[in-house]
């Protein structure tokens, strides 16, 4: 099918806020240029203070939504966030083996900002069997990398032996985004297939509105894709389109308030370093 506008999926779970999972996903497609479909895994009652409720969308209706795109769509690139349980995981898994999405980005979502948790302790195992080893790039925060790896991440050798060890596990790429803590400059780290390895470098912004920035920076990245990007020139382009959503900022709600998602990019040309390192 040359020639069809490119389109994109996300996998992911519906915040009523608005600001992360699926939501973000969406507003992330539309402002870079391709077409977002959308399969539905959860629905949470959430804002930008918390997760109030969570309701699973049955796995035979996830699977459903999944052959209907697979159907009629031309999906060059999928990305997961929330998938909350294993069952939900493993029908993922099969989707992914049966139909051609084309490039797959796992964003591993374990914990909301506020603290929620929006995957079972018992699907991780789900996560690192059937979904690291069919991924083209894994991106979790710090806190996840130490769930996926089972190891406890505190310095840059052990970042780098996180993102090594994920894809020993089966990830071909991996992001390690470094947000979490209170540093001035934040570092994401990146190992690619080929073994190249780099960190992506950026002032912290004093803000608490960060409410989906990982949805945010994995969406950008799997939109670059399917406009023919390299990963590694669509990792760098996301981490500028993140930057300037969070630097951007837009005022909604009394907590972590979401991102401008149509914020321009600019004024963030000279804003991040990319540092490229030894794997
Ligand atoms: N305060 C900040 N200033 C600048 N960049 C930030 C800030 N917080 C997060 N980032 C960037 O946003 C991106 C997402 O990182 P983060 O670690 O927050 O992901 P996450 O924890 O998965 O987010 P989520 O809340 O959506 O789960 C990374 O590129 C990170 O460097
Ligand atoms: C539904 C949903 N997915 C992902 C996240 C993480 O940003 C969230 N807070 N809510």
């Amino acid at each position: 099918m040359t020639n069809s506008t490119p389109q994109v999926m996300t996998i992911a779970g519906i915040d009523s806020s608005g600001g992360a999972g699926m939501s973000a996903d969406l507003k992330t497609f539309t402002m870079n240029g391709v077409y977002g479909a959308n399969v539905v895994v959860s629905i949470t009652a959430q804002n930008t203070t918390g997760v109030q409720s969570v309701e699973m969308v049955s796995p035979t209706m996830v699977a459903a939504q999944l052959k209907s795109v697979a159907d009629d769509l031309h999906i060059s690139a999928v990305k997961t966030g929330m998938l909350g349980d294993a069952q939900t995981v493993t029908t993922v898994a099969k989707a992914i083996q049966t139909y051609d999405f084309g490039a797959f980005i796992l964003d591993p979502v374990m914990v909301a900002k506020g603290g929620a948790h929006l995957l079972e302790d018992s699907a991780v195992t789900a996560v690192i069997q059937n979904l690291l080893p069919l991924s083209t790039l894994v991106t979790p925060n710090l806190p996840e990398a130490e769930v996926l790896t089972g190891t406890t991440i505190q310095s840059d050798i052990e970042i780098a032996q996180a993102a090594h060890q994920l894809q020993q596990l089966g990830a071909k790429n991996v992001l390690i985004k470094g947000g979490h803590g209170d540093e001035p400059v934040v570092r994401d780290y990146v190992l690619l297939a080929d073994q190249s390895a780099f960190w992506l470098e950026s002032q912290r912004f004093a803000t608490i509105k960060t409410h989906g920035t990982g949805d945010t920076i994995s969406a950008a990245i799997t939109a670059r894709l399917a406009l023919g990007d390299s990963l590694k020139a669509a990792i760098i382009y996301a981490k500028h389109y993140v930057d300037a959503t969070i630097r951007q900022s837009i005022n909604v709600g009394h907590g972590h308030g979401p991102l401008n998602h149509w914020a321009t990019m600019d004024a963030t040309q000279d804003r991040i370093n990319i540092v490229d390192v030894q794997a």
